[in-house]
């Protein structure tokens, strides 16, 4: 018998002993090991928080308290806020992310700014109908894109913002478009099928970087995969992007 990292239950067992809640801690080790994406100071955004254990990962990544930031969780099911690895600066929410307004979200964040990181490892209740569960997983991978980079602009049906991109290529992007700071990072859990790359596409230009990454804690009968998108465009590079249009009406054309 394995006991290495390809044996299945390997990183259930290695989750108990180190403390972890729950096994997809390693994901997010993996991910911080290979993209750095939490520092000292982060403000971390985890959306689909339960049981835990990516606040335990996000709150070590913060390093001792007196560095300062802050990691607020937000799940449908209520979580409480594991004893081991987490401190103060973790809190949770219970609620629906696709019915929390964007607004009460960036609130909070700290000093209402919005988040440096936000994290998205949403799933549907998987059915087991392949293309179903894809279209539930990108419906919320896309919640996650919108809070971040501000959906609510792009896919309101008042004809008049679209007339206004397609008419002069300069629509204004409104001050504050979503709650992703500029140069942040998203990461979002999809499950695997056409609309991946797509969603991968209208990423790419808002983004200094995006990848792939299939963790190796992830089981082998998953489809997940994590879309890593790095370094968000500042305001005035977004401002002049056509592709943000397109954001607004792959969403519309999806929903
Ligand atoms: C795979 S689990 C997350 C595991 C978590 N990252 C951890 O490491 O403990 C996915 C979570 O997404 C949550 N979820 C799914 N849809 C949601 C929604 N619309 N709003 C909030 N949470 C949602 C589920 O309740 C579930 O707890």
């Amino acid at each position: 018998m394995s006991g290495g990292a390809g044996s299945p239950d390997f990183f259930y067992r290695e989750a108990q002993r180190l403390g972890y809640v729950a096994r997809s801690a390693f994901k997010l080790l993996q991910m911080q090991k290979q993209y750095k994406l939490i520092t000292p100071g982060s403000s971390v955004l985890d959306l689909g928080c339960a049981p835990g254990a990516w606040l335990q990962v996000a709150c070590q990544s913060l390093g001792p308290i007196n560095n300062g930031g802050a990691v607020v969780g937000i799940d449908i099911k209520k979580v409480k806020v594991p004893s081991m690895h987490c401190d103060a600066r973790v809190q949770t929410v219970c609620a629906d992310v696709m019915n929390l307004p964007k607004e009460q979200i960036r609130a909070l964040s700290p000093k209402q700014k919005g988040f440096s990181v936000i994290l998205s490892d949403m799933c549907p209740l998987v059915s087991g109908i392949t293309t179903r569960d894809a279209a539930l997983s990108a419906e919320l991978g896309m919640r996650a894109l919108g809070l971040a980079v501000g959906e609510a602009v792009l896919v309101q049906s008042d004809d008049k913002v679209e007339e206004k991109f397609q008419s002069d290529g300069s629509g204004s992007v409104p001050k504050h478009p979503g709650i992703l700071l500029p140069g942040g990072h998203l990461v979002v859990k999809l499950l695997e099928s056409e609309d991946v790359k797509e969603f991968s596409q209208i990423c790419k230009p808002l983004f200094r970087k995006t990848s792939w990454l299939r963790p190796k804690a992830t089981r082998s009968c998953s489809r997940e995969i994590y879309l890593i998108c790095q370094g968000l465009s500042s305001l005035r590079v977004l401002q002049q992007l056509p592709l943000s249009l397109s954001l607004g009406l792959w969403i519309r054309r999806k929903i």
